[in-house]
């Protein structure tokens, strides 16, 4: 028994070691990807319950998630049946695809080029902006929650907070200020229209969740997910909800994210010009449970051609005067009861940031039982 335990500790405290030079070298999983690794430190080998739920990869499914065109949402004949698709989409899939949003095309593709750009740099620049910084400011690193988790996984990312302390402009890598700040104009104003419609479909005014200030606690993440020469033993990021409001999503063309439906991992294949939209556990219980949070993870990427995408996560800047945030009031009736207990923010961000990416969702902690 002593044995076993003097060996456990030594292979803990080699991994801790290894996690730690890694994190200081700086180089990222791009960097160990481009120095021709063939085989991944062990640090980054998931549990092989997660890897067997991997296989097979990228298996098609008929299903996948809605698109909605929001070309009309503007016209009194369009706006109700937008409003419907997009409620059902939000409750059933938690997922959805917009196309005709609004952002040009050319803006879509500027932004992933740039943001790979930033990633495709070499060591010398990049590793200038490697920290580790939450809540505000700039930060590239590799798998936020790399200390946190107990695997690492696939991908580098960078991270500028947007509002509601902006970085200085000049604190922004170079290789994507322009766009970083530009997508950022053209994705709120995307997620404004969104949760406008999401709003009147639940039967409120549009501008509800505007002035709960869903709109202005932003935060940015570049995500570059490289060649992994053993993609059936990581994934590019670990199945998880996404704890705020909603998410925006704009990706390349190399596949990889997936998203739980029912007992089904459904592939997100690219629609052209389209973005990404989703509902982030917050909206769940604020919508007393209408809309869905649901778990999605990204593969490895086995591709040579590495995986793009720029995210922006939008959270409550400010809360109830009480300090709490629940569901609604206005959604609630004795037949429609709280299906969640009002919570801090000091419990949300706990929650956030005080566990990894892995750990149970703030929702199941808050959750009524019966
Ligand atoms: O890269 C992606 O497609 C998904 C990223 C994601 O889920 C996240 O950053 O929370
Ligand atoms: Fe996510």
């Amino acid at each position: 028994m002593k044995m076993a335990a003097k060996n456990i500790d030594a292979t803990l405290y080699d991994r801790v070691k290894q996690v730690k030079e890694f994190d200081e070298s700086k180089m990222g999983v791009k960097g160990l990807s481009d120095s021709g690794i063939t085989s991944i430190p062990q640090f980054f080998i998931h549990d092989p319950q997660t890897l067997s739920d991997l296989k097979p990869p990228y298996k098609n499914t008929t299903t996948t998630i809605p698109t909605i065109d929001l070309s009309h949402i503007n016209s009194a004949a369009h706006r109700p049946k937008i409003i419907d698709q997009m409620k059902s989409a939000a409750k059933n899939f938690g997922f959805f695809q917009v196309t005709n949003h609004g952002v040009p095309v050319s803006v879509l593709g500027e932004t992933v080029n740039a943001v790979k750009a930033f990633h495709e740099q070499p060591h010398e620049v990049k590793s200038k902006y490697y920290k580790r910084e939450e809540g505000k400011g700039v930060m590239y690193a590799s798998n936020n929650d790399l200390y946190r988790t107990t695997a690492a996984s696939w991908h580098d990312s960078l991270q500028v907070w947007m509002s509601p302390e902006r970085p200085e402009v000049e604190e922004i890598p170079e290789a994507c200020r322009e766009e970083v700040v530009a997508w950022d104009l053209h994705a709120t104003k995307v997620a404004e229209d969104v949760m406008e419609l999401l709003s009147e479909g639940l039967g409120l005014e549009g501008r509800r969740f505007k002035e709960l200030t869903f709109s202005d606690k932003r935060a940015l993440l570049g995500h570059c997910y490289p060649y992994c020469p053993q993609p059936d033993r990581t994934v590019g990021i670990r199945a998880h909800t996404d704890p705020g409001i909603i998410t925006v999503l704009l990706q390349n063309h190399v596949p990889g994210l997936q998203v739980r439906h029912g007992n089904e991992w459904l592939d997100v294949k690219p629609v052209p010009g389209g973005l990404i939209i989703n509902v982030g556990d917050l909206l769940q219980i604020i919508s007393n449970g209408e809309y869905t949070s649901v778990q999605h993870r990204v593969l490895a990427n086995p591709w040579k051609e590495a995986r793009i995408s720029v995210v922006i996560f939008f959270n409550l800047s400010k809360w109830r005067e009480d300090g709490y945030c629940g569901p609604l009031p206005e959604l609630l009736s004795p037949e429609k009861p709280p299906v969640y207990r009002d919570f801090t923010a000091q419990e949300f961000l706990g929650n956030f940031y005080g566990k990894g990416i892995d750990t149970k969702s703030l929702i199941e902690k808050i959750t009524i039982k019966n």
